[in-house]
């Protein structure tokens, strides 16, 4: 079977992006593996499938596969690049769009400046949202990884998050700890490993070891969840620069249930066609 991709990426956290509006697929686990590999496939993190939807004031539901083929709740570079791949596709001419994921309805903006405002909704942090296992919802916890106790904060946006504060985000054992916390069996769908340095009240560098994908050059769901973090643990004021090794990011957030907004740039690559093989 012949499919159609366009290659797409927010800040050099790529994504392979599928209508599947126009054409009738929706890859399987080992599919979204083949596709997503960077040797055999064609290379991503997350695969961007665009669904139509029969939700009443909904545009559009996008679902989200990461890189080892689970099916997650949200992502945040990825909610850029579809409402970019929407407008370029000729799905849509609104430049707002409200689109039903996993988690809930998302509202990115594509900005005449060609930049992507989203509004990723309201964070949650009750352990059994996130899913943690604690018998608290204390800002600040203690996680033991190894032989090591460290602080982390839970904060899901849609998707679960633990960020913890280091001193220099070059320096961070990303590759040692992200596997170790990502799979700590205190958080029983895995999570997404933040580790955030503070740079001043208003920005921050970060990088994020994510479920099912490793460490990214950006993350956008990350960047929230360590900026609502910061806020909440008295360390930022909104709003805040994030700067990943891919790029910045802006979010900000009036706390408590206010939703969460993010702003970024969204680019497209390319769009081409690729043969599945046959034994997938
Ligand atoms: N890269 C994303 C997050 C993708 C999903 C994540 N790996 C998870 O498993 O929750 C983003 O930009 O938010």
């Amino acid at each position: 079977m012949k499919i159609r991709f366009t290659k797409m990426h927010g800040l050099g956290n790529d994504f392979v992006v599928l209508d599947a509006i126009n054409q009738n697929f929706v890859p399987t686990p080992e599919q979204a593996r083949w596709l997503a590999d960077r040797h055999f496939g064609i290379g991503c993190d997350q695969l961007l499938v665009v669904e139509k939807t029969d939700t009443p004031g909904v545009d559009f539901r996008y679902r989200i596969f990461n890189a080892d083929g689970g099916e997650v709740e949200q992502c945040g570079n990825g909610a850029r690049c579809f409402v970019r791949f929407v407008h370029e596709q000729g799905l849509t001419q609104k430049r707002e769009i409200r689109v039903e994921t996993k988690c809930g309805i998302i509202a990115p903006r594509l900005e005449a400046d060609g930049q992507v405002n989203v509004d990723m909704g309201a964070p949650r942090f009750l352990p059994a949202e996130i899913p943690f296992d604690s018998a608290t919802d204390a800002v600040v916890q203690p996680l033991m990884v190894g032989d090591a106790t460290i602080d982390i904060s839970v904060v899901s946006m849609g998707n679960p998050h633990a960020v913890q504060v280091v001193a220099d985000v070059d320096a961070a054992p990303v590759a040692q700890l992200g596997p170790l916390i990502e799979a700590h069996p205190r958080f029983p769908r895995r999570v997404n490993a933040g580790f955030m340095q503070i740079v001043d009240r208003h920005a921050i560098r970060l990088r994020v070891y994510e479920r099912g994908a490793g460490e990214t050059l950006a993350c956008g769901t990350g960047a929230c969840a360590a900026v609502v973090a910061g806020i909440r643990r008295g360390l930022l004021d909104s709003p805040v620069r994030v700067a990943t090794r891919g790029g910045e990011l802006s979010i900000a957030w009036g706390g408590a249930n206010s939703p969460v907004m993010m702003t970024g740039p969204a680019t497209t690559v390319f769009t081409a066609e690729i043969e599945l093989p046959n034994n997938l």
